[in-house]
């Protein structure tokens, strides 16, 4: 989305503010003023700069010292702001001395109603509604969707405008083609979402990315599925939940055929002690490891990793509508990318260079065949690992490795954020170390992880939900009959089912955001 450019996008509602504050009988805006976010000063900052520049003279203290120790409440029962006294650091008075101080001597304002004292320490302010009202109802109407953002906290130099703004990359959502769709990945696109809406509107360049599990093995057995068990007309009609049930399907075959081949090799280790003839069973055991699924599979995805074109053409299309299929799903909360990248997009050159690095400062070796990275002299908790399997391929990392440096060289970001679950943790410390003692740090540095526990607190009853569809179904279904239980309420609903399924979709988003992070 384009963003205006140039610091003084913001600047008009300052003068704006002025005038309504004239109108209110105060002279023109607070002196104190945060710095950070003078240009488009909101409310809050407006009162908390107010306060502040009352609370300067009559108790000495520096004004960003007091700006800093002006606190939201838990609740506003408890006042507008607040403030500790504890917090103005000031020395040789008692605390509650102080509260008292400043109760007493605080002067008649416009904005604010006389404080209070509460809990000996503790001073509350609770703002006069009318002048509120008449503030913030303009200035929302004033920002509209700009409400309470600053633009300017994106530029690179906020004094010089024409250096532009900062970029950042947020890589979330991210799910895997043909498996399910699950918490984490839930949490990690509400979350990426929320992030994303909010660099955008602190005037940052944001781009949302979503890096799919699209490469491997499993892309193999999923094709060799496909040629057994599916169906050109499921696929169109339900890319997501088709291709996961013919891989469902196929996998159950591989493991079968995994089980008879252990059993095989039993009964031949038991003809072979009786000295019987082994040569029918084991040619059944050449036979389905030779043509069974698993080696399907493998020469599938070599054929893929090898350019092979036919291959490629039937993945690209699981994955191009799968793409499109995610894309109209997304779309019901309100969320969408800019790139959709993927495992599969990252080039071997980067993988290749990025072994070169590796090797050349000795920080990755041979160890039976594969190559493999020890960390643990760096800290124990981040292990050895594995960069390139025997047979030469590449593992999840390696590809992060890779990508890695491919979005630095087509974005030169400020920033990069991954949103991931918890259970990466250990991957994307690793990760970001490797990519610090290749001689990247200044990349490494820019890079984040933004970690979340999976606890949903939202079951789907039928514990069938797979697919992100599903759940935001099951949501609804929900709200409906939550609906249905004020049966006089209910009946006032012109469209009830769309009402609940709106309801049940904004329940998954706000339920995520009502915990503090
Ligand atoms: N750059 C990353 N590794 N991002 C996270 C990807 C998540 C992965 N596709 C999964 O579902 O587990």
């Amino acid at each position: 989305m384009a963003l205006s450019n140039g610091a003084n996008a913001h600047t008009q509602p300052v003068d704006e503010l002025t005038s309504s504050l004239r109108a209110l009988g105060l002279e023109s805006l607070p002196k104190y003023s945060n710095p950070n976010t003078y240009p488009t000063l909101n409310p809050v900052d407006l009162y908390r700069s107010h306060i502040t520049d009352l609370l300067a003279p009559i108790t000495g203290v520096e004004p960003d010292v007091i700006y800093g120790a002006l606190q939201s409440t838990q609740s506003l029962d408890y006042g507008d702001l607040m403030l500790a006294a504890p917090a103005l650091r000031l020395k040789g008075k008692k605390p509650d001395a102080v509260a008292n101080e400043i109760v007493d001597q605080f002067p008649e304002s416009a904005l604010v109603d006389k404080p209070s004292v509460d809990r000996k320490t503790t001073i509350r302010f609770f703002f006069k509604p009318m002048p509120l009202t008449s503030l913030v109802l303009k200035s929302i109407l004033q920002n509209g969707e700009n409400y309470g953002f600053n633009q300017n906290l994106g530029l690179r130099d906020a004094s010089n405008p024409s250096e532009g703004r900062k970029s950042v990359i947020i890589e979330f959502s991210s799910p895997n083609i043909a498996k399910p769709f699950h918490a984490g990945h839930l949490r990690s696109t509400i979350i990426g979402g929320f992030l994303s809406n909010m660099y955008q509107k602190a005037g940052w360049d944001v781009t949302r990315m979503n890096y799919l599990g699209d490469w491997g093995k499993q892309y193999g057995v999923l094709a060799v599925g496909f040629d057994k068990y599916g169906s050109e007309e499921e696929l169109q009609k339900n890319p997501i939940g088709h291709l996961y049930d013919v891989y469902v399907k196929i996998s159950a075959v591989s493991r079968e055929e995994g089980e008879q081949v252990k059993g095989l090799e039993e009964e031949v280790k038991k003809l072979r002690e009786s000295n019987e003839p082994t040569a029918e069973k084991e040619a059944e055991i050449s036979r389905i490891k030779n043509e069974g699924v698993d080696e399907q599979a493998r020469k599938y995805f070599k054929r893929m990793t090898e350019g092979d074109a036919e291959a490629l053409g039937v993945w690209k299309r699981f994955r191009d509508l799968s793409i499109v299929k995610y894309k109209q799903t997304y779309a019901r909360l309100n969320i969408w990318f800019d790139d959709y990248s993927g495992e599969s997009q990252v080039k071997d050159e980067s993988m290749e260079e990025a072994a070169r690095i590796l090797e050349e400062k000795g920080i990755s070796e041979q160890s039976e065949g594969a190559v493999m990275v020890d960390l643990e002299k760096y800290s124990k908790r981040l292990g050895k690992t594995l960069v390139k399997k025997k047979d030469g391929t590449t593992l999840y990392l390696t590809r992060d490795i890779g990508a890695n440096q491919e979005r630095y060289d087509k974005y030169r970001f400020d920033k990069m954020i991954y949103v991931v679950a918890s259970q990466q943790d250990l991957h994307l410390a690793q990760l970001f170390k490797i990519i610090e003692i290749m001689g990247r740090k200044e990349i490494a540095d820019r890079c984040q992880h933004i970690t979340f526990g999976m606890v949903l607190g939202m079951s789907t009853r039928k514990g069938t939900a797979k697919f992100l569809d599903d759940i935001l179904e099951a949501v609804g279904e929900k709200m409906h009959e939550v609906m249905k239980t004020n049966q006089s309420k209910y009946e006032q609903v012109s469209d009830p089912e769309q009402t609940a399924d709106t309801l049940g979709i904004s329940a998954v988003m706000v339920q995520d955001m009502t915990g503090k992070r």
